[in-house]
Parts: structure tokens; C-alpha cells; sequence
């Protein structure tokens, strides 16, 4: 049987190709260029750290690629298969099966244990790690039973971690991680995102004001004005607890 057309024109081996991709919020007078038409290759099982000024158009891209938000024009693929074109349901399952978002803020339910906010997930993913495995990659196996108000704000933020790579995502989408955090504090944050890369190959995408945090990705891209201004590999990936800021 003949094979199914695509119009895919990316490169074979990548994790994502982006075409194109633009997004304008509002129209007229007062819309806003948020992404001018954003081309990029990015291979499985990289760490990449996206810089930029606020306003620049980061948070804009990940929610695009990591099918929270609608583009506006241009085309986004996901191992082939184009991911701007996917009705609701297909992205839903998208969204639950290949990808996980972390934010600055952690976003944990309060009357719930770590333990419990982690099943949340594993409750309806298809192959998920149990939530004692999930915490005790990011270090919190002696605080299973812990509630978000008993743990410091990087431990909820590791919670948060946990519950994002428990039902084994592919990708994982990271909006400021270590925003609200402390140095030392963003450092063991950082470190169990650079595990969870490093052990599972889990394609990272990280936000960060801070042009340090570069030095722990294989890939740098920086962003200007919704425009990719710079997108360099960084061949010496330092561990995060080298890091000095
Ligand atoms: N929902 C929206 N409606 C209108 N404009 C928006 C919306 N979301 C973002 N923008 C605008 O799009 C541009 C890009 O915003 P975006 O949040 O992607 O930038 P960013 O680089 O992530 O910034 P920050 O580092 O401050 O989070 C900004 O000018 C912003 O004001």
C-alpha cells in the first residue's frame, strides 16, 4: 500500500520540526507579533535552555509546541506527524501521553500529600511510574506523605517534577523552574531535571532569565523581539551543581 501523503519537509531523525511558526495576538492596530516565523530542528533526548528578554516570545513557543495554544500560521511536527493540524481530541492526547509542563509556580493541590499529587497523574497515564518511583527520582522518597505546606518551595517544586515525569512524557516543558527559587535551592531543582535527561532521555525544554542555566543544556536558543536571534550547541554541558550564580 502506498504510503500516506504528508507535507512533512522537516528532518527525518528530529523530535520536532518547526516550520514558519507564527503567532499574532489580537489584530489591527494593536496586535502583537509574538513569534515571526520560528525554523528549528530539535533532536530527541536534548536539554535546551531557551534565553531571552521578557516579552521576547519563549512562553509563547512552548505553549505553541507543546499544544496549549494555537499558532497562527506555520507548521509544527511532532516525530513526523504535524502537530498544527490536530483536532482537539487528538491533541488532548498529545498533550496527556507526550508531554508534561513544569512553572515557576508549582501548581500543587494543598489538601493533597506529595504522594497523592503525583497519582493525580499516574492515575490516568497509560504506562506511569508509581509515585513513590517518580519522587524518589527527584530525591523526596522520605516525604511521600508530606503536604505542599510542610515541604520548602523547592521541594514542592520537585513535587512538581515528579508529577510531571511520572507517566513518562516524552517531553518535558519547564517555564522558569527555579523563578521563585534561591540559588542553592534552583541548583537541586535544576539537578533533577538534568537526571531525569540525563537517565531517561527525556526531551527537556527549559525558560530562563538566566544566561547561567545555559551552561547545564546541550543547545542554547535565544529569542528577540519573537524571533530566534541566536540557536548555538554547547559541547561542554556542565552539572548543575557546577553552576555559580
Ligand atoms: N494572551 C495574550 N494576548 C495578547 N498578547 C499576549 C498574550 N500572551 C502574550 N502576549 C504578548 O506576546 C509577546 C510575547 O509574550 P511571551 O509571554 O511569549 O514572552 P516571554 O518571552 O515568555 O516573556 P516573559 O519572559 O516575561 O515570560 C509579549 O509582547 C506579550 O505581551
Amino acid at each position: 500500500m502506498a504510503e500516506p501523503e504528508t507535507s512533512f519537509s522537516g528532518q527525518e531523525d528530529s523530535l520536532y520540526s518547526i516550520r514558519g511558526l507564527t503567532k499574532v495576538y489580537g489584530e489591527g492596530p494593536t496586535a502583537v507579533h509574538a513569534l515571526r516565523g520560528i525554523d528549528l530542528d530539535l533532536p530527541r533526548s536534548s536539554m535546551v535552555v531557551l534565553l531571552g528578554a521578557s516579552g521576547s516570545g519563549k512562553s509563547t513557543f512552548l505553549n505553541i509546541v507543546g499544544g496549549l495554544d494555537d499558532a497562527t500560521d506555520g507548521q509544527v511536527f511532532f516525530e513526523g506527524r504535524e502537530l498544527t493540524a490536530l483536532g482537539p481530541s487528538e491533541l488532548t492526547e498529545y498533550r496527556r501521553n507526550s508531554v508534561s509542563f513544569v512553572f515557576q509556580f508549582y501548581n500543587l493541590v494543598a489538601s493533597l500529600t506529595a504522594r497523592e499529587n503525583v497519582a493525580l497523574i499516574t492515575e490516568i497515564a497509560d504506562d506511569p511510574m508509581t509515585p513513590e518511583e517518580a519522587l524518589a527520582l527527584v530525591g523526596l522518597e522520605k516525604r511521600l506523605d508530606h503536604f505542599p505546606s510542610q515541604l520548602s518551595g523547592g521541594e514542592q517544586q520537585r513535587v512538581a517534577i515528579a508529577r510531571a515525569v511520572a507517566k513518562r512524557p516524552k517531553v518535558m516543558f519547564c517555564d522558569e523552574p527555579t523563578g521563585a527559587l534561591d540559588s542553592q535551592t534552583g541548583v537541586i531543582v535544576l539537578d533533577a531535571l538534568d537526571q531525569i535527561n540525563r537517565e531517561l532521555g527525556t526531551t527537556t525544554l527549559l525558560i530562563t532569565h538566566n544566561v547561567v542555566i545555559a551552561e547545564m543544556a546541550d543547545r542554547l536558543l535565544r529569542f528577540a523581539d519573537g524571533a530566534l536571534v541566536e540557536d548555538r550547541n554547547n559541547p561542554q554541558r556542565i552539572a548543575p551543581s557546577e553552576l555559580k550564580w
